[in-house]
């Protein structure tokens, strides 16, 4: 990781070094440190309470870190929060919007604040909000507000966007449609620090992810290597016509994980083990049933990473 203070082209845009955050003496933040270059999705995951949005908070300079290092492209997001405000969009809390304000009026409000603004007409046909504009805030429903949020996030062009629960209360037409307005963000080049909670957005959107687990980075690599370091990369899942020597599944080449429930047997592990597991059947007579072969999710990753399952 690069440490300078500077921001040359080479520089990574975000740089969190030793992060550590405690709440009435317990540290809810302890010893995070990740980069994210210019033009990445960096995707934060994790299970509840992990510590996520108190890592965002402290990168946007809503809280002040107890120790560690933050730059925001080469700023410090406390000391300079005015220059940082100006260059990072983030979504906002439900607290933070005037429940009167209508759509138009809060894209109208927050377009003024930046010095280059996109025309929020687009952005908002594109979030479906266009037969919203006159309506106020308090009058939207969830899904309603979630998307004006991210319309006011983007609204300001910004160099940084930071989407805590990006599509969280989106029904699947409107996640799908927000994921495509956010590959296109990213083709302008902008960086995007996002946490989620559903796994196929992350494995779709993020360029790199680092799985938060009890304050701490767990994990952090592409969507396809965390896959391939923590689960293996193949399931294998069978319901055996008979009773299998234990020890002999254990001694399975390849073997990441072994999974008994109702019968069925679900292994992780590589096509050397899903080869050996055939062999070791056929050796006891024994017939697979229902026999599926597929490849590892973040799902299955995320599970060995924090075993803790998510939505
Ligand atoms: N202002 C605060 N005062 C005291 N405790 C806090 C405060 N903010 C957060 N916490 C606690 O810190 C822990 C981490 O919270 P945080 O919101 O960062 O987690 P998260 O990973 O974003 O969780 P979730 O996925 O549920 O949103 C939680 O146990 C939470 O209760």
């Amino acid at each position: 990781m690069t440490t300078g203070t500077s921001t040359t082209a080479t520089a990574p845009l975000i740089e969190v070094s030793g992060l550590r955050k405690a709440y009435d003496g317990r540290a809810v933040v302890d010893g995070v440190s990740f980069s994210v270059d210019e033009g990445e999705i960096f995707g934060i995951l994790g299970p509840n309470g992990a510590g996520k949005t108190t890592t965002v908070e402290c990168v946007e300079g809503l809280r002040t870190p107890d120790e560690g290092r933050i730059r925001v492209a080469g700023l410090d997001p406390v000391r300079d929060h005015a220059t940082v405000t100006g260059i990072l969009g983030a979504q906002l809390q439900e607290s933070e919007i005037q429940p009167k304000l209508t759509v138009k009026e809060a894209l109208e409000l927050y377009s003024a604040i930046y010095p280059d603004p996109l025309d929020w007409r687009p952005l908002a046909e594109r979030l479906r909000l266009t037969d919203k504009l006159g309506t106020r805030f308090a009058k939207l429903s969830g899904g309603q507000k979630q998307r004006l949020f991210i319309a006011l996030a983007l609204v300001g062009n910004p160099r940084i966007v930071v989407l805590d629960e990006l599509t969280t209360g989106l029904d699947p037409r409107a996640r799908r449609d927000t994921w495509e307005l956010i590959e296109d963000v990213r083709e302008r080049g902008v960086t995007v620090l996002l946490v989620t909670h559903f796994m196929e957005e992350a494995q779709r959107l993020c360029d790199r992810i680092a799985v938060i687990d009890k304050g701490r980075v767990a994990a952090l690599d592409t969507p396809a290597g965390l896959i391939r370091q923590a689960a293996g990369a193949t399931v294998i899942s069978f319901t055996p016509s008979g009773p299998l020597p234990e020890g002999d599944l254990a001694k399975l080449p390849g073997l990441a994980s072994t999974d008994h429930r109702d019968g069925r047997i679900t292994l992780t592990g590589s096509d050397e083990t899903v080869n050996a597991v055939i062999t070791l059947l056929a050796r006891h007579h024994i017939t697979a049933h229902q026999l599926r072969v597929s490849d590892a999710t973040l799902d299955d990753a995320f599970l060995d990473l924090t075993g803790v399952g998510q939505s």
